[in-house]
């Protein structure tokens, strides 16, 4: 039985990355669940995985408290316009990364605009398909709604509880606002990506042999489906090319004044820098709070299994919380120095417990 306040029948339609991660996090608070995907093989996954039961084809013996619609944004319009034909559910509720284009094609289908609450989880990953769902994707993460003036109480409350059912924030946004907010946030910082890892395509083995964790935490967002993000990016496009030609315009004016070389250039070179700075500090910390500023503990560790296990369970026996983790590996070489973030009065306990133990923990 479905948890105090979690939807207790949920119908997932798109067995993705986002619909399977929505239906495992519901599955653990109880929720009966039911799937479905025009691709066989992605439901299947989904079901073997323990999302759900497959959707029977036939009519259902009353409809869902919910209908997630975690399908591409080109599809959310004609996916709920089709499953409110169905009477799949009383509230329905999408996921797509863009929020203005699919409202307004799902209005003009002439779609029930009463029981839809459009919605956003700032969640995600770079890879795609059910084989990558989490249940704990959303955990502490903001999730976007976007009611609009005739959208029902009782549509928002379900898509609401949803949204707390899988550990998230839900935030209320107006669609070309969230729209211009994820242009900044999400939508140019993948483009800008691509752009830098497409930069690698020519690289020679030295170059690559060289790449550290810069190039990689940079770049990790390029490695995601195109035929996804090509679709986000088209849906939104204003908001994103006024970003992108922000961002065209400093790195212009970065490379003219680096080939410029006099110190009065590398002087507004740094400006950006500081500007990037400042920037970053600005982002939110874990669960939404103010940004913090951890210490950091590096650690060299041999390339062996069940170090990087031991080194957590020391840390724990120090009673040393760890707030985030990198690994930089020594290209060819079977020692990578390891990143602990903690908080800078534990930083001093983390180090004496590992030299105690024999890590070597430099400076
Ligand atoms: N990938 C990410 O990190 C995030 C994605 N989103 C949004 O979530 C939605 C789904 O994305 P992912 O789960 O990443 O993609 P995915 O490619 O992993 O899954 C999409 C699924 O929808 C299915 N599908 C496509 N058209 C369909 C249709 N007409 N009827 C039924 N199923 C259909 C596909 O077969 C596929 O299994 C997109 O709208 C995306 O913008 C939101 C937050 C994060
Ligand atoms: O991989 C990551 O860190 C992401 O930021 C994924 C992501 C992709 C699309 C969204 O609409 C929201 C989040």
């Amino acid at each position: 039985m479905a948890e105090q306040g979690v939807p207790a029948r949920v119908i997932v339609v798109g067995t993705g990355l986002i619909g399977t991660s929505i239906a495992l996090a519901l599955r653990e608070r109880g929720a009966e669940v039911l799937l479905t995907d025009r691709d066989r093989a992605a439901l299947a996954v989904a079901v073997e995985l323990g999302a759900g039961t497959a959707l029977p084809d036939g009519a259902l013996d009353g409809p869902a408290d919910l209908a997630v619609l975690a399908v591409p944004p080109a599809a959310v319009a004609v996916t709920l316009l089709d499953a409110q034909k169905r009477g799949l559910a009383t509230a329905y509720t999408d996921v797509a990364s863009v929020k203005a284009l699919p409202i307004a094609q799902a209005a003009e289908l002439g779609c029930d605009l009463t029981r839809f609450v459009a919605g956003h989880p700032l969640a995600g990953r770079e890879r795609s398909g059910p084989a990558a769902a989490r249940a704990d994707l959303f955990l502490g993460r903001p999730w976007a709604l976007c009611p609009t003036p005739g959208t029902g109480e009782d549509a928002l409350a379900a898509v609401t509880a949803l949204v707390r059912a899988c550990g998230a924030e839900p935030a209320t946004v107006a669609p070309d606002e969230h729209d211009r907010a994820v242009a900044l946030v999400s939508h140019a910082p993948h483009v800008v990506s691509a752009a830098v890892a497409a930069r690698l395509t020519g690289a020679d083995g030295t170059a690559l042999g060289l790449a550290g964790q810069g190039v990689r935490d940079v770049t990790r967002i390029a490695a995601s489906d195109p035929r996804l993000w090509i679709g986000i990016l088209t849906a939104n496009a204003e908001p994103v090319a006024d970003v992108l030609e922000a961002v065209a315009t400093d790195l212009a004016v970065a490379a003219s004044l680096l080939r410029d070389g006099s110190e009065g250039a590398a002087v507004h070179v740094a400006d950006l820098l500081l500007r990037g700075n400042a920037g970053r500090a600005r982002i939110p910390g874990k669960h939404g709070s103010a940004p913090r500023t951890y210490a950091t503990v590096t650690v060299m560790i041999p390339d062996r299994p069940g170090e990087l296990a031991m080194i957590f369970q020391a840390a724990g026996i120090a009673g040393v919380n760890i707030e985030d983790v990198t690994i930089e590996h020594s290209p060819g070489r079977d020692l990578g120095a390891l990143e602990i973030a903690v908080a800078p009065e534990a930083a001093e306990t983390l180090t004496a417990e590992l030299r105690a133990r024999g890590w070597s923990v430099p400076g």
